[in-house]
C-alpha cells in the first residue's frame, strides 16, 4: 500500500513564532525542515562497518526516490576512521562515497569527520568524489579544533554543517558558546548531538534554545541529532524542531550506535502527522526502511540492558560493540563496563580504555572469587 500525502490527516495545531522564524530560515523553502539521513554513517557503527557497496546503492537509491535531501555516507567514525582502534571498513569509504554520488539524482552526499582523526587531505579526496557536505564533529566543549577545517570546507564550496558532540556533558551556555566558535570559523549550520541519547525532553529543548538564540540571529541553522537509548530520539526531535532547529538527523530503521538514531521513516511520519513539511515521500521512505534495509541488518538496534545503560550513565553510542568484544574477551558484563565509561566521563576517541575497564572489572570479579573460595 502506498501512503500518499494528502490521504494523511494533518493535525490543526497553531505554528509558534519560532516556528515560523525557523521556516523562514529552513533552506529550499518548500520545506519547512531538512530531514539528513545518516544510515549510512551512524548506521555503519551497527553493522561493524561491513556495508557493501550494493548495500550503499541500494539505500541511497530508496532514500533519493523518497525525497531524503541529505544523505551521510562515511565510516562510522567519520573519514578516516577505517582503522584498528576503531574497526576496519570492509569496502574504501571514498568507493562508497563514489557510488552513493552516482546513485543520488536529487540528494546532496555528506560526509562527517572528526579532526585529528581525519585531515583536510581527506576532506579534499571526499569532495573531489563528488561529497558537496562537509560534517565537522568534535566534542561539545571543544569546537575550536574545527575552525580550519570549516574554512577549508568553505573553500572547497562544500556546504557546511557543525557536531557537538556529547552535548548532554555540558550547559546549553557552554554548548552556544562553542556553536559560536563553529559559526565564526564558518559553520551554516550547528548541531546539538545527543551522542549518548541522554538528553531528556526540556534537557534538549533548553540546549536547542540557547544555540539558536546564539547562532540564529546570525542567519545559522541549528539541527539536532539523537539517539534511542533512552527512547527519546523522535521526542527531542520534535521538541528540537518546535524550539527552532531546521535540521534533523534519522537513520532507517534507527540503524545506528547505541540503541540506534531516531528512525528516518518514524521522523517523516510524525513531522507530516504535525503537518510540518519535510519533503519526503511517507510511503516511500516506508519502503526504504522495509524492504531495502531490514533484510540487511545482522542485528536491529534496540533499548537493551546496554544501550539503556549508555542513556542512562552518558556513554557515547558507538561505545556498545566496543564494550560487547570487550565482556566476551575478559568474561564481564558489558553493561558494567559501559557504566564505569560514564563514571569515568571517557569521550569519543577513548575506546581503547574500554579494555582497561574490561581488565579492571575482571581483576576485581578474580579478587572476589578468591576471597570466595577462602583464598588469601
Ligand atoms: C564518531 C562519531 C559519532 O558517531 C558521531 C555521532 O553520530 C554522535 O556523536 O552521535
Ligand atoms: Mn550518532
Amino acid at each position: 500500500m502506498t501512503i500518499r500525502p494528502e490521504d494523511v490527516p494533518v493535525v490543526d495545531r497553531e505554528v509558534t513564532e519560532t516556528e515560523v522564524l525557523a521556516n523562514a530560515t529552513a533552506a529550499g523553502g518548500e520545506r519547512d525542515l531538512r530531514i539528513t539521513d545518516s544510515t549510512l554513517r551512524d548506521g555503519s557503527h551497527a553493522m561493524s562497518h561491513q556495508f557493501t557497496e550494493e548495500q550503499v546503492r541500494g539505500v541511497v537509491s530508496a532514500l533519493d526516490r523518497a525525497g531524503v535531501q541529505a544523505i551521510e555516507v562515511t565510516h562510522g567514525d567519520g573519514l578516516g576512521g577505517s582503522s584498528f582502534n576503531y574497526g576496519f571498513s570492509l569496502v574504501d569509504e571514498l568507493d562508497l562515497i563514489r557510488a552513493a554520488v552516482d546513485e543520488a539524482t536529487q540528494a546532496k552526499i555528506a560526509v562527517l569527520m572528526l579532526p585529528g582523526l581525519a585531515t583536510v587531505r581527506d576532506l579534499k579526496q571526499a569532495h573531489a568524489v563528488g561529497a558537496s557536505v562537509a560534517r565537522i564533529a568534535t566534542h561539545c566543549t571543544e569546537a575550536d579544533v574545527s575552525t580550519q577545517h570549516f574554512g577549508e570546507a568553505r573553500a572547497l564550496g562544500m556546504e557546511t554543517v557543525g557536531f557537538l558532540m556529547l552535548s548532554h556533558s555540558t550547559t546549553p551556555d557552554v554548548l552556544a558558546r562553542n556553536a559560536r566558535t563553529m559559526v565564526d570559523a564558518g559553520a551554516e549550520c550547528v548541531y546539538v548531538v545527543d551522542s549518548a541519547g541522554a538528553l531528556i525532553l526540556s534537557d534538549a529543548q533548553e540546549r536547542i534554545t540557547a544555540v539558536v538564540e546564539e547562532v540564529g540571529r546570525d542567519g545559522a541553522q541549528v539541527g539536532f541529532h539523537g539517539h534511542q537509548n533512552l527512547s527519546m530520539g523522535v521526542a527531542n526531535s520534535v521538541l528540537a524542531y518546535q524550539n527552532g532547529a531546521v535540521q534533523i538527523d534519522g537513520a532507517l530503521c534507527a540503524l545506528g550506535a547505541g540503541a540506534g538514531n531516531s528512525p528516518t521513516e518514524v521522523l517523516a511520519a510524525t513531522f507530516e502527522r504535525m503537518g510540518i513539511r519535510t519533503g519526503i515521500d511517507l510511503g516511500e521512505v516506508l519502503s526504504a526502511a522495509e524492504e531495502v534495509v531490514r533484510p540487511f541488518i545482522p542485528r536491529l538496534p534496540w533499548m537493551d540492558r546496554s544501550s539503556i545503560t549508555q542513556g542512562y550513565a552518558g556513554v557515547y553510542s558507538s561505545f556498545l560493540l566496543h564494550a560487547e568484544r570487550a565482556a566476551e574477551r575478559y568474561g564481564v558484563p558489558a553493561h558494567e563496563i559501559l557504566q564505569k565509561v560514564g563514571e569515568y566521563g571517557y569521550v569519543g576517541g577513548q575506546e581503547d580504555m574500554i579494555i582497561d575497564i574490561a581488565l579492571e572489572l575482571a581483576q576485581e570479579k578474580e579478587l572476589g572469587d578468591l576471597a570466595g573460595s577462602g583464598v588469601r
